[in-house]
């Protein structure tokens, strides 16, 4: 895979005199732009306005994805077209915009510097290189092996050296030229492999360059409806609040305005924050129905729309709220918006659904779909429930004795219940293991310190139920023990895919017993397949005719292992009917998500 020109960094430094920019060191918030005559607190300036220059010299810029009209296709211009990178930067930029590199959250040290905080100098980013890829659909664009192919804007660019991203990952390779042609996607790549970035880059660079996303209007009661371009499901709080983070890093001085809305925050705050515009609305479900509801926030200028965690928000759980969003509400249909779904799993019952929400889509699939990556050494160890404390206790002190129970060596244990939670913390801490816990019985306010506690290394053990599972990117996570084991596979992997990330290594122990004997199977095959060693006694389990077809598990009933990715090219997914994708049509039983009463959790 190797070029002359792997880097972006490299080729970026030969490109011709770039416009000058702040220095990377991060300018302070009084040192960031504020023209005197600039828009007051209130008044919406959009993307298209706020970047251009007070000269004529852009007056060209938009490319051929600029048709006219708010719900035109978008991202039809070519890779690489020109205009729009040497777009000079400057002018008119969104004064008040809180810089991201600047410390706004009281959180410990640590969370400081969000630039720094991950050092993706993509050392161990070849880990990735072997992986193999598969797409499917109709003329599919081919990939690209720089940023620097890619015509992302100058300030995109600047902020993707920021974030010290040297190259683009696989799943970026392939997905960012197929979104920028404007195409939907159903993308498929390991956990920790950047598929955040992915869907980012696309929709910030298209509305960098798109026509202005609506201004927020008055409607009944003199209240504002704000009119985002783009808007990101997800199904968590924290992993709404961890996108936006990230979007606006990405987006930072590019004039695109990123705004975040989740359940069990005062709705006031968010409120206020859409009244001052909305570029990018990212959201977990429930809120945003509160938000449609009141109408402080119409979708008909929806131009993009992602979901992250896809699968899981179209499974038992969201579905209903997320077809709501999706189809019933002013959102454009697709083939006029543009839609992205990304996951590491995705089942192909759960494909089947999301095309509904797609057009013409192109899948794509970087590693087997639902594998877990290489990075993580996988360690299954027999433990009896009355001993699984004990054991954990073993594993703490060997892992303090070697130095690896470290503020920055941190270890997050899986339960299943948010009772199992709380009692499993106390112990620990009574045990001299500083320790915090992450479920959906904690406030909102319980939570957010919980994670920040845990970041930081102050209490360096976090116990969680799924609740923490899915996307969550935690720098410094060495060891996620399964101290309770899911029932379905998939929630296995994505919960191990918190360490092992952007190219690190990772250590992932779980303790199995005969209460996880539906497992069996699917475990296995995960392990043999990510190359990890499988005990015999695991193969002998998963041998056993009665484990491994029932339950939740997904792998056992789908099929050939190798192929199929694309349901669409699986010729029973036409048949229609059958819902058997994978041995058993319910995904969400209740217990993989920390029992009744989930929604307060996930939303
Ligand atoms: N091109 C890149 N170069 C270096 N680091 C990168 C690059 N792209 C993303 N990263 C970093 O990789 C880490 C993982 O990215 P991200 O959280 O997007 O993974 P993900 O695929 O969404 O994982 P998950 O499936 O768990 O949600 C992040 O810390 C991110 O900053």
């Amino acid at each position: 895979m190797a070029t002359s020109r792997t880097s972006w960094a490299d080729v970026a430094d030969a490109e011709p005199a770039p416009p000058p920019v702040a220095p990377t060191p991060t300018p302070t918030p009084a040192a960031a732009p504020a023209s005197s005559n600039g828009p007051s607190r209130s008044s919406y300036v959009p993307p298209h306005l706020r970047n251009r220059p007070s000269s004529t010299t852009t007056s060209a810029a938009p490319p051929a994805s600029s048709a006219p009209g708010l719900l035109s296709r978008p991202g039809n211009a070519p890779i690489g077209g020109g205009s729009f990178g040497s777009r000079p930067r400057g002018g008119a930029r969104w004064d008040r915009e809180p810089d991201p590199f600047a410390n706004s959250d009281p959180a410990p040290p640590a969370a400081d510097t969000p630039f720094e905080e991950h050092q993706n100098t993509g050392i161990n980013f070849d880990a990735y290189e072997d992986i193999p890829v598969e797409t499917s659909g109709r003329e599919v664009p081919p990939p690209v092996a720089t940023f620097a192919e890619i015509d992302l804007g100058a300030a995109l660019n600047e902020n993707i050296r920021r974030c010290k991203y040297v190259r683009p990952t696989p799943v970026q390779r392939h997905a960012i030229p197929i979104s920028l042609a404007g195409r939907d996607l159903m993308a498929c790549a390991q956990t920790g492999s950047g598929k955040t970035a992915a869907f980012c880059f696309p929709i910030i660079s298209g509305i960098m360059r798109g026509p202005p996303a609506g201004r927020p209007q008055r409607g009944g009661m003199g209240m504002r409806t704000a009119y985002p371009s783009a808007l990101i499901l997800s199904p968590t709080r924290e992993l709404s609040m961890q996108i936006h983070e990230e979007a606006r890093k990405f987006s930072y001085q590019t004039g695109v305005r990123v705004v975040v809305a989740y359940g069990g925050a005062p709705i006031t705050q968010q409120l206020r924050d859409l009244e001052r515009g909305v570029d990018i609305l990212v959201a977990t479900p429930g809120r945003l129905v509160d938000l449609l509801e009141r109408a402080r926030v119409s979708l008909q200028s929806i131009r993009y729309l992602a979901l992250d965690e896809a699968d899981r928000m179209l499974d038992m759980g969201f579905e209903p709220q997320v077809r709501r969003i999706v189809e019933q509400m002013d959102m454009p249909p697709p083939g006029v918006r543009q839609t992205m779904l990304f996951s590491a799993t995705f089942p192909k019952e759960i494909q089947r659904m999301a095309s509904d929400f797609l057009d013409n889509y192109i899948f794509l699939a970087v590693g087997r779909v639902g594998s877990s990556t290489e990075l993580i050494v996988q360690r299954i160890e027999f433990v009896q429930e009355a001993d699984k404390r004990s054991h954990l206790m073993d594993l703490l002190h060997a892992q303090r004795d070697t130095g690896k129970l470290l503020q920055q060596t941190l270890t997050l244990v899986f339960v299943e219940t948010k009772r199992g939670a709380d009692s499993l913390e106390s112990w620990l801490c009574m045990n001299g293991f500083p320790a915090t816990s992450i479920h959906g019985d904690r406030n909102q306010q319980e939570r957010e310190y919980a994670l920040r506690s845990f970041k930081s290394g102050q209490t360096p053990i976090l116990v969680a139920t799924d609740v923490a599972a899915r996307g969550l990117d935690i720098p410094h996570v060495a060891h996620v023990v399964n101290f309770d084991l899911p029932n379905d596979i998939d929630d296995y992997v994505h919960r191990i895919g918190r360490t092992g990330r952007a190219g690190k290594s990772g250590l992932a122990t779980a303790f199995f017993n005969d209460n996880n004997s539906s497992l069996a199977k699917s475990l296995a095959e995960l392990m043999q397949e990510s190359n990890q060693e499988v005990p015999a006694w695991l193969s002998r389990y998963a041998a056993r005719p009665s484990y491994g077809g029932g339950g939740r598990n997904r792998r056992s009933g789908g099929g050939s292992r190798f192929g199929g990715r694309d349901f669409r090219n699986d010729s029973s997914s036409f048949g229609g009917g059958s819902g058997g994708g994978y041995g058993g049509s319910s995904s969400n039983g209740g217990g993989g998500y920390g029992g009744a009463g989930a929604p307060s959790a996930w939303d």
